[in-house]
């Protein structure tokens, strides 16, 4: 069976997919990074002979897996023998799950915490620290394979520290386990217990790590005990780009070919993937002014002779940011015709995103807005209840029906790993059963809360009796209701509709507002991007203060397929422009 048409592919692609050895890829943006995994997975699981045998695919994001997945199942490829998900997920199923017990602080149970919980605990500790106050941002920390690493370089430190060591008393005696920890424990069994990386190089075939240069050490570190206890027997693929590494602040980082060859054992065919299939080549030739490390890239896409707006505003004052980019947005979709859903604006902090969407929304009432920090709850794909939030608020209709049937075979999974009799129920008989409740509701929560009593009664479990239920939804509802609590203080009363709700699950239709590396890997357009001052891009904190500011911006600007709007603001606590685009020489377009 051929697994591709002619054109589905370039050949640079197909070198890579078709290479028997293990690959180290470098790719530029655009380039098809994810359509080349996409088919190297399918490839590879093609080739499959025994259901002993296991291709694995990490991916940074839940999301990603579940896109790199449907379009294999699409191709009418077998996934059974497909693993693929976060290293947080990989670390879970193949490490902590199986061999939990021969940790002291795991052998007795544990609990996953999610992130809304790390910061009301950190929030509560930090609550008796007033000289200097700290908070949990300053809290910001992840493993290496040397032990903890502190953010925190100013005066707070020495408060950090204690935080840090209260907080980990707390998870330790609660038996609880929060994200960085999941990577922690994983390195120190897969590290200690030999057996753990033979077992699993005899059952992996390939290893796929997309986004390498946003991975960190211990990640690296965790596959490569797999990989070196293979002998050579498990290949890797390994994705990237290091011009677009941004996640140094947590520890991620590009690692070079030399450096993760030594650190498995084994050897890689370098490979380059070259040729840009999204923006225009004037927006490639302004990004490459940002590259860090040289790369070849090309313009393929359709609209490569486009004569994109490229333009600059560093006299717009601070007070009419809102004003100028909702004249952006206008003048984008009413004079350039291009779909609402197509322009992106882009800022470097949180907060600002906030107040932001409120303001776009009152000037241009007319338009649709998407953004994460409009979800009413945080996409925590170890809860249960989030996973059976998916199924609840994402409408039945052909195309999703071979995701949901996947959703709801890993909540019998996890069912059945908790203890509860799962023999009579079929992935389908769940669907079924969601499908057929109906609840008149307009409160989100009341409305979810209400679906997951019906859901249980007909399964005829009485959720309340499993203490992993009980935790999973308390977690659930407490972080929805802060995060709801949190939209609506900034004037979208609106978030904990039921509306919105069901929202969070459809295609983006509306200009999306994001943070800087919440675009990582996405497409647009137009992009927007504002506050692109010194302190901010790049961060004040930033250790390679030049570098970050060159990704950073090398990121946001080849996220833009068509137009480029950048804006540094005058006025925000006399903040510059980001250095790097003052001193480019570039002729911008009037706009
Ligand atoms: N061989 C090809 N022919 C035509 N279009 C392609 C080809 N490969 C990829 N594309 C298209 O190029 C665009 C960019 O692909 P993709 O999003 O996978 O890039 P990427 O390499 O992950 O980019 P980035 O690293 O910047 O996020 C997509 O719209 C994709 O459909």
């Amino acid at each position: 069976m051929s697994i591709w048409q002619d054109g589905d592919l370039n050949e640079e692609q197909i070198d890579a997919i078709e290479e028997t050895d293990s690959v180290f890829l470098v790719a530029c943006p655009g380039s098809g990074k994810t359509r080349t995994v996409t088919f190297k997975i399918a490839y590879e699981l093609s080739k499959i002979e025994s259901d002993k045998e296991w291709v694995v695919a990490i991916t940074y994001t839940n999301r990603a897996a579940g896109e790199i997945q449907d379009r294999i199942e699409l191709m009418g490829i077998s996934t059974e023998q497909l693993w693929i998900g976060t290293i947080h997920a990989f670390c879970l199923e193949w490490i902590i799950k199986p061999y939990g017990i021969y940790h002291s602080e795991l052998k007795n149970g544990y609990r996953i915490i999610n992130s809304h919980d790390t910061e009301m605990m950190l929030t509560e500790i930090c609550s008796s620290y007033s000289n200097p106050r700290t908070t949990h941002w300053d809290c910001d920390h992840f493993f290496d394979s040397n032990g903890i690493n502190i953010r925190c370089t100013n005066n707070r430190r020495n408060n950090v520290e204690s935080i840090l060591t209260e907080y980990d008393e707390i998870l330790r005696s609660n038996k609880q386990i929060d994200f960085e920890r999941i990577l922690w424990f994983s390195y120190q069994l897969i590290t200690t217990v030999p057996k753990i990386a033979e077992i699993l190089s005899k059952l992996f075939k390939y290893i796929l790590i997309d986004e390498f240069q946003d991975t960190k050490e211990i990640q690296y570190q965790i596959v490569s005990s797999i990989l070196r206890a293979g002998n050579g027997l498990v290949k890797a693929f390994v994705v990237g780009d290091p011009n677009q590494s941004i996640f140094n602040s947590l520890g991620g980082y590009a690692i070079s070919q030399e450096e993760f060859s030594s650190m498995s054992s084994i050897d890689f065919k370098p490979l380059e993937l070259s040729k840009n299939y999204r923006n225009s080549q004037r927006i490639v030739d302004y990004f490459s002014n940002f590259k860090v490390f040289d790369s070849t890239i090309t313009s393929e896409a359709d609209h490569r002779e486009y004569g994109s707006l490229i333009s600059f505003n560093s006299q717009l004052p601070r007070e009419n940011v809102i004003t100028e980019i909702s004249r952006l947005i206008r003048l984008s979709v009413e004079q350039y015709q291009i779909p609402m859903s197509e322009v992106c604006v882009v800022g470097p902090w949180w907060i600002h995103l906030a107040s932001l969407t409120r303001g776009l929304i009152g000037e241009l009432p007319d338009y649709r807005f998407d953004g994460p920090g409009l979800t009413p709850f945080v996409r925590d794909a170890e809860n249960i209840f989030y996973k059976l939030s998916r199924i609840v608020l994402t409408k039945p209709s052909p195309t999703v029906y071979v995701r949901r049937l996947r959703w709801a075979k890993e909540i019998i999974q996890y069912f059945s790993d908790i203890g509860i009799d799962t023999a009579k129920i079929t992935p389908k008989q769940l669907l079924k059963i969601v499908n057929s409740i109906n609840i008149l509701e307009q409160d989100g929560l009341i409305f979810l809360s209400q679906f997951f009593d019906d859901i249980f009664n007909a399964l005829n479990v009485e959720w309340s009796e499993y203490k992993a239920l009980d935790e999973h939804r308390t977690a659930f509802f407490d972080s929805a209701t802060s995060r709801i609590q949190r939209i609506q203080s900034e004037g979208i009363n609106y978030a904990g509709d039921v509306e919105a709700f069901y929202k969070a699950f459809e295609p983006r239709d509306g200009v999306t507002v994001s943070t800087i590396h919440g675009v990582k890997g996405a497409e647009y357009d137009v992009v927007i991007a504002f506050a692109l001052l010194e302190g901010a891009v790049p961060h004040f904190n930033d250790p390679n203060l030049r570098e970050s500011a060159n990704k950073l911006l090398y990121v946001i600007c080849s996220r833009a397929r068509k137009n480029l709007h950048l804006i540094s603001e005058t006025g925000r606590n006399q903040n510059n422009p980001t250095q790097e685009l003052q001193l480019l020489n570039y002729q911008y377009s009037a706009v």
